[in-house]
């Protein structure tokens, strides 16, 4: 049929890119485009003469009715864009599925590989070999074996360049990073292709094919050819990656990352030597991920909305928090609260000290960081030394570092038996305690974020930001109070303030009997109003954020003021799980992808 080629595209291929296209659109990037770019001149490159070379020895024919016309190099424009936009199908997967992982993550297996990651590597180098070899002999050995042949010298060679480049990064990465960009598309245009063939759009001449078909009409020649070409695609995008990843990683090397790492810097990723890594960062950045999954799911999805080295960053200061928290929270005795309270008050001092002028306190000059490795590990447990190591302090202003121990101090309070165990006596108390554990964490996120794309901002729209910051995270911390009432209750914990209660002919200790009562949720209804009103309040300014930073993060906070909308929803009576008001994860990745389509 007339054009039947081009409708191949108009029908199959073209749709799944514009799908792709809309789907992975609210988390590309301006890297991720560069990539995609490289990829396709390359692709269109090393393809080019291959095809060139398969069309002029009658491997491969087209009817002339089934093509438009014109022809490059005797090869028809609908050949010449199926190079394009296979690749920027199969770009656009890959990119899907490795955008929720931190790949710095996985540069561990540059410097001390496990055993069995070495020995693939090797496997797979062998392979690739042996599958360019029996390529060649094929070729040499013509005939049906002509085409197969033609495949097999001409793509694992490729494979084997990347795959000897960056092997073990690509081993290490989980399996869906990899192998799902690669069998995903190769399935759907080994269909694409089966009913191109079934309708004869092209043809593979006798006599230089096996005359074998994976399935219907689709030959093992086909069928191969998409399986090699999207494997280079994977491999050359991961071989990318991994060069971005020891940028993004390591300070010490690349001290300033622009938004967009240059061609130079990734040469200087690819040459730096695995000796130069800093391990225990890469350690300590895999520490960090863990206990940011482990405890919270709002934010493990968030980060995975960031990019670059505010993404680590923002790992870092989240492990950190969670660490310095969890210290403190677990506590039992109030000479054991104090003791973390001084320790992490002693660390912060390594870096920062108080001016007296400034009325603040500000960084050191000069931190002995001999001594401060020493105090990290002789009086910090193991699994808390990585995140006092790797906080971001010299980005990080002291200050709100300093008033988020005091937050701790505070919670911790109701851990210890004292006269007043329930210190939330009114609301000026409530709007302290959380000012100080979570409006001193958004005025450390915007530092990040300030540090990181804020060059060009004024100094009002950062004291604006910061302000809007502390804010949103006083919002932030009602509704995680609104959420878990009957969790706090649980442990004998009372975040609703003792005035309020009284409002409502309560004491703590009623509400730690009972948190199913219609007075609680009242209270909940008017803490929620009270998050949602300053969120509202400071929503708008987020606007301003910079642009790379301003979706994620938008991500971040309408994940979990989310929360407080499924609060609302549910009858506090029906909640199936009271302890934690859920958002499925469905709704979580709905808001994600409204916010970054919005911000
Ligand atoms: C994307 C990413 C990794 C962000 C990291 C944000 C971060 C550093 C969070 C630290 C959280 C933390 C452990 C703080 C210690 C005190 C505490 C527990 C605070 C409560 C957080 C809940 O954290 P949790 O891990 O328990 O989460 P789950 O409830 O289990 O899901 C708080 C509710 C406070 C969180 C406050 C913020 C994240 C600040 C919000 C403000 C901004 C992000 C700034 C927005 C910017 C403008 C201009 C408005």
């Amino acid at each position: 049929m007339a054009f039947d080629y081009a409708i191949v595209h108009l029908k199959f291929t073209i749709p799944l890119a514009a799908l792709l296209t809309l789907i992975s659109y609210p988390i590309l990037t301006r890297i991720h485009l560069f990539q995609i770019a490289a990829l396709v001149i390359l692709a269109f490159s090393a393809t080019l003469p291959w095809d060139s070379y398969l069309i002029k020895t009658g491997v491969w024919t087209y009817p002339p009715e089934v093509i438009i016309g014109p022809k490059w190099l005797g090869i028809p424009y609908e050949e010449l864009f199926f190079f394009v936009i296979q690749t920027y199908i199969t770009s656009l997967m890959y990119i899907l599925f490795n955008k929720p992982v931190l790949h710095a993550k996985y540069l561990r297996s540059q410097c001390d590989p496990e055993k069995w990651i070495v020995a693939t590597k090797l496997a797979g180098q062998v392979f690739l070999a042996a599958v360019t070899l029996y390529g060649a002999y094929c070729v040499n050995v013509g005939g049906e074996y002509t085409y197969i042949g033609l495949i097999l010298v001409w793509a694992p060679p490729f494979a084997l360049i990347t795959w000897t480049m960056a092997g073990r990064f690509i081993i290490s990465l989980p399996l869906a990073c990899t192998a799902l960009p690669i069998l995903l598309p190769t399935i759907y245009l080994w269909l694409v292709d089966e009913l191109a063939l079934g309708r004869g759009t092209w043809s593979i001449e006798s006599g230089t094919k096996l005359d074998l078909c994976l399935f219907g009409v689709l030959e093992i020649e086909e069928a191969t050819f998409f399986l090699v070409t999207n494997t280079l695609i994977v491999f050359g995008l991961a071989t990318f990656d991994q060069y971005l990843a020891v940028i993004y990683a390591f300070p010490h090397l690349f001290p300033e990352v622009p938004q967009s790492p240059t061609p130079l810097m990734l040469l200087q990723g690819r040459f730096t030597g695995t000796n130069e890594y800093d391990m225990k960062r890469i350690e300590g950045i895999q520490e960090a991920v863990k206990r940011l999954k482990a405890k919270s799911r709002s934010f493990y999805l968030a980060s995975s909305a960031f990019t670059g080295r505010l993404r680590i960053d923002l790992v870092l200061l989240y492990s950190f928090c969670r660490m310095a928290d969890d210290l403190i929270d677990n506590a039992t005795t109030e000479q054991e609260i104090k003791s973390w309270v001084a320790k992490l008050i002693q660390y912060l001092d390594f870096h920062y000290v108080h001016d007296k002028e400034a009325q603040k306190p500000v960084h050191r000059q000069n931190v002995d960081h001999a001594r401060l490795k020493k105090f990290i590990e002789q009086e910090f447990p193991a699994p808390a030394r990585s995140a006092l190591k790797l906080l971001p302090t010299h980005i990080l202003p002291g200050e709100p570092l300093y008033l988020l121990i005091d937050g701790f101090r505070m919670d911790s309070q109701f851990n210890v038996e004292r006269d007043d165990k329930f210190p939330i006596k009114d609301e000026d108390d409530l709007v302290a305690y959380a000012r100080r554990v979570a409006g001193t964490v958004g005025e450390l996120c915007v530092a990040l974020i300030v540090h990181h794309c804020g060059a060009h901002l004024t100094s009002k729209q950062i004291d604006d930001l910061l302000d809007s910051s502390r804010e949103m995270g006083i919002a932030l911390q009602y509704v995680n109070i609104a959420r878990d009432i009957t969790t706090d209750a649980k442990i004998s914990r009372v975040y609703l303030p003792n005035s309020w209660l009284k409002e409502e002919s309560l004491t703590p200790e009623m509400v730690i009997e009972d948190t199913f009562r219609p007075e609680i949720i009242r209270l909940r209804e008017k803490l929620l109003s009270k998050a949602f009103a300053m969120y509202r309040h400071s929503r708008p300014i987020m606007q301003s954020i910079p642009q790379q930073a301003r979706g994620p993060m938008i991500v971040a906070v309408e994940n979990y003021m989310e929360i407080g909308r499924v609060l609302r929803e549910r009858d506090f009576l029906e909640v199936k799980d009271p302890r934690r008001a859920t958002v499925p994860a469905r709704r979580r990745l709905w808001v994600a992808a409204k916010a970054l389509m919005s911000s």
